[in-house]
């Protein structure tokens, strides 16, 4: 007999909260036991064995150390951690060393092999620009999603032992230039009637290459939380992209 996973979810009445509480109800293997929001007291988390946080990037870490502190294994979606915020998670991991807890910039299958894809071709092209677009209700600029693709282009032209990205701009008061990430230039777009879409555009020689992804509707996110929540309680510790739960590491 196979025993269910039980299953809360934080940020519940959000956009990305509520699909996954979907997701979970609908999935045989998992139960859902408790649905909170803003101001909600976590208490027990419902006797959660996992926990998804679909917050905002200034509550989550809260909420996660909450989780982490109370046994309870945590799988993160939102954006927003920086590099202090995960050393200071890593601090309250050491003390609870069975926990795992899995921070994802982008659960969507494809968009883990656009960022794959990125890294592989970013050794070969002199230049390139993220441009990322999403609803006009997202709160951060750039997405994590984009951040995270400059940072491993920028690794992958670093080790190739690629210079900075030729660019004779002398003047750009208005930032027309979009943000440098990395050394990286992200541009964000924000449009009624998008979710999520990123464009990788690498330009050489009398050639471009250009990679996309398009999450066209939150569904798309659905199969990775799922195994991210699957796998979680047996990798103990801090593992950030669900790209190494994939077998894509
Ligand atoms: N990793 C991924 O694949 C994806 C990540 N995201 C990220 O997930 C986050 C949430 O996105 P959306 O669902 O679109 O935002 P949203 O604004 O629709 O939902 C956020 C929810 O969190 C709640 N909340 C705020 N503070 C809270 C707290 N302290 N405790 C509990 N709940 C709290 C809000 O009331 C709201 O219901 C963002 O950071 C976004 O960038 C979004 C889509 C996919
Ligand atoms: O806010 C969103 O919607 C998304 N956020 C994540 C990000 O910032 O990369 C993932 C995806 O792009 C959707």
């Amino acid at each position: 007999m196979t025993t269910s996973l039980a299953v809360a979810v934080i940020g519940a009445a959000g956009r990305m909260g509520a699909t996954t509480c979907t997701a979970i109800e609908d999935a045989a293997d998992l139960t859902l036991v408790g649905r909170y929001d803003a101001g909600d007291d976590l208490g027990d988390l419902g006797g959660a064995q996992v926990a998804v946080d679909f917050t905002v990037p200034d509550s989550s870490p809260a909420n996660v150390k909450y989780c982490v502190e109370h046994g309870v294994h945590a799988v993160v979606g939102t954006t927003g951690w920086t590099t202090d915020r995960l050393d200071a998670l890593k601090a309250t991991l050491a003390e609870h060393d069975s926990v795992g807890v899995l921070i994802a910039p982008n659960f969507a299958i494809g968009a883990l092999l656009m960022m794959r894809f990125a890294q592989q071709a970013a050794r070969f092209y002199e230049s390139v620009e993220i441009v990322e677009t999403h609803h006009p209700g997202k709160v951060d600029a750039p997405s994590g999603t984009a951040a995270r693709t400059a940072e491993l282009i920028a690794a992958a032209r670093a080790e190739a032992g690629l210079g900075p990205v030729p660019d004779a701009t002398k003047s750009d008061p208005d930032g027309a230039r979009g943000a440098d990430v990395s050394g990286i230039r992200v541009h964000a777009q924000r449009l009624p009637g998008r979710v999520a879409h990123q464009e990788v555009s690498f330009g050489g020689d009398g050639e471009a290459l250009t990679l996309r992804h398009d999450s066209f509707d939150r569904v798309s996110f659905m199969p990775g939380v799922l195994a991210g929540v699957r796998a979680v309680p047996n990798h103990p510790g801090l593992t950030v992209g669900l790209e190494h739960f994939l077998g894509l590491d």
